[in-house]
């Protein structure tokens, strides 16, 4: 078992990974059992693959569970399902106390968190990840969030979770596809801040693919650590730090955008043509090595990701694009800040990029 803490003073909390943690969970959950019955929040994939496993270990206990079942896919973090959670939950007469469940992936974790967050002013929630990005990525730093006609998770809120249980074994119902894509954001720690890890990836990048137990826990634990270190020094993002996760964010948001948040562009990939298009944009300006940008585009390649527009099945112009990335969060006095990258391992935040330079780029770039 590894335990990765996330230190934020009162609202600290740790990450336990452990192969077979899922079948543990009621002795693994024991300390944030309060309402003598267990909230799970899931969506008919993970209900249909792991949801019995956590039922098993949790109704050993004898505790009851309640589950509240949602439709799969990022569709789901809308407002009317939004809605009807809130109120679902309120119908269960949810306490602030009662730790609710959330058993799925970056979905189920970014809108159940979100839900947690605003029913009588915040209720805590503990996070079940069961994809891969979830586990390196959704499940920690306490984002939440839904989509607007606006663009993606422009509505939320900070809201950590008293605690993340990671099985890597869930991942064994995952489809492949959904593997890879959760990849991105394990290279995306490398890419940011750890040339190291980097190559490690590009070294292993088959075996974790494929499911090898010892290079998927090691991802996870990489980038858990990676990503609790990022949150403990930056929870808000407010200092420049924590906006390095967001490396091909910018990007990948636009093509979501403009692939309607559907499964013809997981976030996932999404974010790996983003991460390609950042180190490309950044080696036009100067900024890296154009050897750098071809070496992460080729390992995303190697790894069954998209690794620009065409990849992505993405056609629109440059302007079309770059109106996408004007409704970025990260928005300020008019700028829109990039995240671009200095060499692999070296990214930094660039708060003077023009948008119309993004869209010029961007229209050089093959359809
Ligand atoms: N809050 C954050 O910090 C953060 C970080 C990264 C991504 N995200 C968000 O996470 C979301 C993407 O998350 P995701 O990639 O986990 O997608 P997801 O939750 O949609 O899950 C991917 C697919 O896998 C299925 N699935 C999940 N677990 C399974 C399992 N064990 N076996 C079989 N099928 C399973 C789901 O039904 C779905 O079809 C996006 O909305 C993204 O914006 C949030
Ligand atoms: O935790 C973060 O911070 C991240 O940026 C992680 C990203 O992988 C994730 O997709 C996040 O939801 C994007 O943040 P957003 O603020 O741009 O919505
Ligand atoms: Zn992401």
């Amino acid at each position: 078992m590894t335990l990765v803490p996330v230190a934020l003073g009162d609202r600290s909390y740790d990450i336990l990974i452990e192969a077979g943690a899922i079948d543990r969970a009621a002795a693994l959950l024991a300390p944030w059992q309060r309402g003598g019955r267990w909230i799970v929040v899931t969506e008919e994939n993970v209900y249909r693959h792991q949801f019995g496993r956590l039922q098993a270990a949790l109704s050993a206990a004898g505790v009851p569970i309640e589950p509240i079942v949602l439709p799969p896919g990022e569709g789901t973090k809308n407002w009317d399902i939004l809605r009807s959670l809130t109120e679902r939950l309120l119908a269960l007469e949810v306490e602030r106390s009662e730790s609710i469940v959330a058993l799925g992936g970056g979905v189920i974790g970014d809108l159940v968190g979100f839900a947690a967050s605003i029913v009588k002013r915040g209720c805590d929630f503990v996070q079940i990840p069961t994809t891969l990005l979830s586990q390196v990525d959704s499940s920690v730093g306490g984002k939440t969030a839904i989509n607007s006609a606006h663009g993606k998770n422009l509505v939320g809120a900070f809201h950590q979770p008293r605690f993340v249980l990671i099985d890597p074994t869930v991942l064994d119902t995952l489809p492949r596809r959904e593997v890879a894509a959760g990849y991105a954001e394990v290279v995306k720690y490398g890419l940011l801040g750890d040339f190291d890890f980097y190559q490690w990836c590009e070294t292993n990048a088959a075996a974790l693919l494929g499911g090898d137990p010892d290079a998927r826990a090691y991802a996870i634990e990489m980038s858990v650590r990676a990503k609790a270190r990022i949150v403990a020094a930056d929870e808000r993002e407010t200092a420049d730090h924590r906006a390095l996760l967001n490396l091909g964010h910018t990007f990948g948001h636009a093509l979501e955008a403009e692939t309607g948040y559907s499964d013809r562009l997981l976030h996932g990939e999404a974010v790996a043509a983003g991460m390609a298009l950042a180190f490309r944009y950044s080696a036009r300006r100067g900024l890296c090595e154009a050897q750098d940008a071809g070496r992460v585009a080729a390992h995303l390649r190697a790894a069954g990701l998209p690794q620009g527009l065409a990849d992505a099945g993405v056609a629109a112009s440059g302007a079309v694009l770059a109106g996408h990335m004007a409704h970025d969060k990260k928005k300020s006095g008019g700028r829109v800040p990039f995240i671009l990258a200095r060499g692999i391992g070296n990214a930094f935040v660039d708060k003077q990029v023009a948008l119309a330079d993004v869209a010029d780029f961007l229209d050089t770039e093959p359809r």
